[in-house]
Order: C-alpha cells, then sequence, then structure tokens
C-alpha cells in the first residue's frame, strides 16, 4: 500500500459520521484534548509507560471519558477495541520535530518511529491533526469541507464540458483525416485536468464521509467512463514500443505550469518532434475509440481489426466483406460493424452541420 492509499484509509476511519470522529468531536465539545493512536502491536507496547490496559469495545462516549485523563489512549483500530489508556509515550527523543507544544510534538515523533497513525486533538486550537509519517494533516469541519468540494465539483463539470468539446472535434478530425500532434495533445492535457480535479474531488469525498453522499453521486456521473476514454484515446496515438502506463505517470509528473505546455504533452503521448512545429505534425488513430462506440465488440475482434487496418481511415473504408475475413466475425457482426462506423461519419457531419448553422 503507498502512502496515499494509507491516508486514503486512515481519512476513511476518521470521516464525518464513524464513531471514531464522533469520539473525537465529542472530546472537542468537552473542553479538552487527546492523543490517541492507532494500533498496538509490539512496536507500540515499547514506547508505552504506565496506564491502564484493558481490552473494551470502542464508543465515542468511552474515548471521550478516557481523554479527560492525562495521557495517551490506544486503540486498536483491526478491532476497534480500547487497549490502554493514561499512557504515557515515550518516543525517541532525537525525531527532529517542528511542533510546538509537547502533545503535538508526542504525536509526530510516535507516528515518525512507529508508522502508525496517531491523532492529537488541541485542547487550545480546538483542532484535529493526524499525524501519518512526517506528514501532519489538520482535519477541516465538515461544513468548509463542503464548501470546497461542492466549488470542485463546480469546476469538475466545467473541465469535463470543456473536454467533451474537445473530444468532439478530435473525433470529427479523425473522420476527415486531417489530426494534428495538437488536436490530440489538447484532448490528453484536458483528460488530465479533470483526472486532477477529480482526484481532489475525491480526496475531499473520502474526508466527509456519509456527509459528502449527494457530491459523491454528482462526482460519479462526471467521472463516467472517463478511465476508459482515457485509456482508448492514449493507446490510438501511442507508439507500439511505447506503455499506457508510462505516459500517464509521466503525465501525472507534470507540473501545472508545463501541463499547459501542448508540445511537451505531445512528446510525452509519443510524438516524434522538436520546437512547436511538433503540434503541426500528422497523427492517425488507431480506431480503438470509433470501435469502441460499437456495444459488444470482443476485445480480440477489436484487436484484429486494429492490426489488419492499421488506422481508423482505412477502417472506413472496409466493406462488409472485408470485415468477414477477421476470424469471428460473421456476415451479422460485419454488417453492425460496418453500419456502426457509418453511422459515426453521418453524425459527426450532421453535427458539424448543426454547428454551422
Ligand atoms: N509523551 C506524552 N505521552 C502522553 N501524553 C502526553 C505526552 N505529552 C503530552 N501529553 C498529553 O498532552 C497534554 C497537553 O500537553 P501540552 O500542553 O504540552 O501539549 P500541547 O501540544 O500544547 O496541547 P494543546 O494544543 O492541547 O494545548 C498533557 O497534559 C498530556 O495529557
Amino acid at each position: 500500500m503507498n502512502d496515499a492509499q494509507r491516508f486514503r484509509e486512515v481519512i476513511t476511519m476518521l470521516a464525518p459520521g464513524t464513531e471514531l470522529r464522533d469520539g473525537l468531536d465529542r472530546v472537542i465539545r468537552a473542553h479538552a484534548g487527546a492523543l490517541v493512536v492507532l494500533g498496538y502491536e509490539d512496536h507500540i507496547k515499547r514506547i508505552c509507560s504506565d496506564g491502564f490496559e484493558f481490552d473494551i469495545d470502542f464508543s465515542a462516549t468511552r474515548l471521550r471519558e478516557l481523554c479527560k485523563m492525562d495521557g495517551a489512549v490506544i486503540i486498536d483500530p483491526n478491532k476497534w477495541r480500547i487497549r490502554r489508556a493514561n499512557v504515557q509515550l515515550l518516543p525517541d527523543p532525537s525525531i527532529p520535530t517542528t511542533e510546538s507544544g509537547m502533545r503535538h510534538r508526542t504525536a509526530h515523533r510516535v507516528a515518525v518511529q512507529s508508522g502508525n497513525p496517531v491523532i492529537a486533538v488541541s485542547h487550545s486550537l480546538r483542532a484535529i491533526s493526524l499525524y501519518l509519517g512526517n506528514k501532519r494533516y489538520v482535519l477541516e469541519d465538515p461544513e468548509t469541507l463542503l464548501t470546497r468540494a461542492s466549488l470542485a465539483i463546480d469546476t469538475l463539470e466545467k473541465y469535463r464540458i470543456r473536454l467533451n468539446e474537445v473530444s468532439d472535434s478530435l473525433t470529427t478530425m479523425e473522420i476527415d483525416d486531417m489530426v494534428t500532434a495538437r488536436d490530440v495533445a489538447l484532448v490528453v492535457q484536458r483528460q488530465e485536468m479533470v483526472r486532477r480535479v477529480g482526484h481532489e474531488v475525491s480526496d475531499m469525498l473520502i474526508q466527509l464521509g456519509e456527509h459528502g453522499r449527494l457530491l459523491k453521486m454528482q462526482q460519479a456521473e462526471l467521472m463516467r467512463g472517463f478511465a476508459v476514454n482515457r485509456s482508448l484515446l492514449i493507446r490510438d496515438y501511442m507508439p507500439d514500443e511505447y506503455s499506457e502506463e508510462k505516459i500517464v505517470n509521466r503525465l501525472g509528473e507534470l507540473d501545472d505550469a508545463e501541463l499547459l505546455d501542448l508540445s511537451l504533452v505531445a512528446r510525452i503521448i509519443g510524438v516524434n518532434g522538436m520546437g512547436s512545429e511538433i503540434l503541426e505534425i500528422p497523427l492517425s488513430a488507431r480506431g480503438l475509440r470509433m470501435l469502441a462506440r460499437i456495444p459488444r465488440l470482443p476485445a480480440h475482434i477489436v484487436e484484429a481489426i486494429t492490426r489488419r487496418w492499421g488506422t481508423l481511415s482505412e477502417l472506413l473504408e472496409v466493406s462488409t466483406e472485408e470485415l468477414m475475413e477477421i476470424e469471428g466475425v460473421g456476415p451479422g457482426r460485419a454488417q453492425i460493424i460496418h453500419d456502426s462506423l457509418e453511422q459515426v461519419v453521418e453524425n459527426s457531419a450532421l453535427e458539424r452541420i448543426s454547428s454551422h448553422s
């Protein structure tokens, strides 16, 4: 599990509506503070001193009561049992920390030393902080988070509309066999923007738990089909020797300014050229995006078709007889493929007429 997955896992346990979050909110309402360690493995036991050992079910009210005592509370999150309270934690004091106050310094050091999640509730600031490894996350209150998530969903919607526009216009260019690297890079760029905002929204929704239920439905609707379409586009244009995964990773590594550089995006997807002229290089799709519009067409047939007719423009010219030469394509399926491709061409022409009128 990488750091981001671990963060998501822990933040899910702390989302509003969970028993743990309820307990921490009760601590705040009681004007108290808390130091809570999640996990009671041997390496945690070794840095615990004094206090009381128990083995009782976790509940929000029990946590609040136990936090009234000095020291830390230790919870086993696998079984949701409270294992110890009133504990003095003794992490390695040489672990550097810039936190002020003993509670937060201890929380940071225990998190670094053990790798376990540690939660500190500040009595004076009335804030909940999660320490995970060397990182600290201050949990936002649900109202603020909900407002931010709604704004992010609005942004996602706008980005999605723009993505659909550039993607439709690429389809038209593909049918006319007039695609340049610029057209493809623009769609890839817009897809990456949608992915980033979608990812931010996901993080906020995890933190919101039940409070974000409606926004979650909206986000699911906006992201429907996104991953599949992105994969099809990349594979439609990448050179044979390239890997989709590497392209996706490289795009993910770009900072926001680099992502605006279309020439750089074009190079990442495998267009071979220098300077800004790279964007004028003509490209041909394999036809994967087009073939994906045909219902129930098995992957091996798509593969065989794109291998036989290397480019979409060749594919748009094939007859049903030629299609029947592909293994697994009988007269019925050949007709469906042929008609569907013809339909795509017609729809595109109609859309063009209506957008000009
Ligand atoms: N090593 C430790 N082990 C267990 N509990 C600790 C440890 N250090 C601090 N605490 C707990 O934190 C409480 C507050 O300590 P302190 O006032 O120094 O921290 P703080 O970070 O300023 O907290 P706050 O933000 O809540 O005011 C202590 O009374 C104790 O319950």
